[in-house]
């Protein structure tokens, strides 16, 4: 029998000073990530008391029920101690609140320092990724910035679950040293450069997991979700690409990869939401519930103002947000989710031959192989 690989996994020559802001459920997983790749971990909790929690008994009960943290991890409620001296900050916190939280990290920022979002939303009024609300709001080059995404439910990978995800950055050079930094026994980063596909990933398959969430709190099975995530990526590789994302990256981690662990899972607060709303609970009263973020309800509109803009048909998310305003019934939503014509339509898929969305399951398989072949290297691109 073949003896396992062991993975290799690169150690910093010194630990790399790293801050994570937000002690929420993505924020402790990932600097417990970081701190567990050897590095020399800050997390910034809003509240004081969550800090003490921290540092003294390493757990954050409020988020991560049962985890025990790094020993070396370090929490401050104070956040010019989190970021000083840091050579990357990893920002977790609601897509909402990032712009009015960007002018206090300001000041404290070196003038190399990398700038890493771990948040799938995009901005409500300007419909910003969140990759641009920091270029915008922050002295930071577009080099210096980067984000990370992928199938990444925290309480599995704080639980060490093996898990893969992709570092994207405009700056190969920036991908790589966020991936290297990010990687550690249980977790492994790769890079890619289509900053725009791996952010939209993120988001968007949010949106089909609230639809998916519904069908399910419906009481409808395995087809009718089946059915969902295959038009779902394709109408989220159509909306990436008319904004400029390639293709490939959406069947990628940070797209189908991501799609297919958020859709399957009960972790996940987007599906969460969407089955209280499937059965039968009023908008207001989901997010009265929710008591962790679930993006994907306040993305709905903005990305289809965005898709509306660039002339992209989003059935599934059109109805997820009349399921969201009151105006569809949760249980009409999937008789109508791939067209509202009487006629049969061909079935246009990621590779329709438009080279809109194109990319082959040849493709796919040949990536997924390499991926599995290069396991245990340093960080690799997310694409052949
Ligand atoms: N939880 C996951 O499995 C997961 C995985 C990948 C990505 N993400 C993304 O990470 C981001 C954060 O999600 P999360 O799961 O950590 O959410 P969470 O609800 O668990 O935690 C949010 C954190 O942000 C803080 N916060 C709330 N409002 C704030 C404000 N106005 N200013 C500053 N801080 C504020 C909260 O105190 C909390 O620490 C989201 O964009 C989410 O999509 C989450
Ligand atoms: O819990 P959700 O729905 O925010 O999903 C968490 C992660 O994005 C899964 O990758």
């Amino acid at each position: 029998m073949a003896r396992a690989q062991k993975a290799r996994i690169p150690v910093p020559a010194a630990p790399r000073r790293i801050a994570v802001l937000g002690a929420g459920s993505w924020g402790t997983t990932f600097a417990k990530i970081l701190a567990d790749g050897g590095n020399d971990v800050t997390l910034w909790a809003r509240r004081p008391e969550l800090a003490r929690e921290i540092n003294e008994v390493k757990r954050n009960s409020d988020y991560l029920e049962g985890i025990n943290l790094p020993r070396t991890l370090h929490a401050t409620s104070r956040l010019g101690e989190a970021m000083r001296d840091a050579e990357q900050v990893f920002v977790s916190i609601p897509s909402q609140s990032l712009r009015s939280n960007l002018e206090a990290m300001t000041p404290f920022l070196g003038p190399e320092t990398i700038v890493v979002s771990l948040m799938k939303g995009v901005e409500k009024g300007t419909g910003l990724r969140m990759s641009e609300v920091i270029a915008q709001g922050l002295p930071v080059d577009v080099e210096r910035i980067a984000v990370a995404s992928g199938p990444n439910l925290a309480l599995e990978i704080a639980r060490e679950q093996p898990t893969a995800a992709v570092v994207s950055s405009a700056s190969l050079e920036t991908a790589q040293a966020v991936a290297m930094a990010a990687t550690n026994r249980y977790f492994r980063s790769f890079v890619n450069t289509d900053v725009i596909g791996t952010e939209f990933g993120g988001v968007l398959k949010n949106l089909i997991a609230v639809a998916i969430g519904i069908v399910d709190g419906v009481g409808y099975g395995e087809n009718t979700k089946a059915s969902i995530i295959t038009r779902g990526l394709v109408e989220m590789t159509d909306f990436a690409v008319a904004y400029g994302a390639e293709a490939q990256t959406l069947s990628g981690l940070a797209g189908l990869g991501d799609l297919i662990a958020t859709c399957e899972s009960s972790l996940s607060r987007n599906n969460t939401a969407g089955r209280l709303l499937g059965q039968g609970y009023a908008f207001a009263d989901v997010v009265k519930q929710m008591n962790q973020t679930a993006e994907g309800l306040a993305s709905v509109a903005p990305i289809l103002s965005l898709a509306e803009a660039r002339g992209v048909d989003m059935p599934i998310v059109r109805q997820v947000s009349q399921v969201l305003a009151g105006t569809l019934d949760p249980k009409d939503i999937a008789p109508h989710l791939t067209t509202d014509s009487d006629e049969p339509q061909g079935e246009r898929t990621t590779d329709d031959g438009t080279g809109r969305g194109r990319t082959t399951l040849r493709g796919a398989l040949k990536r997924a192989f390499d991926q599995l072949r290069d396991g245990g290297g340093s960080a690799r691109r997310d694409r052949p």
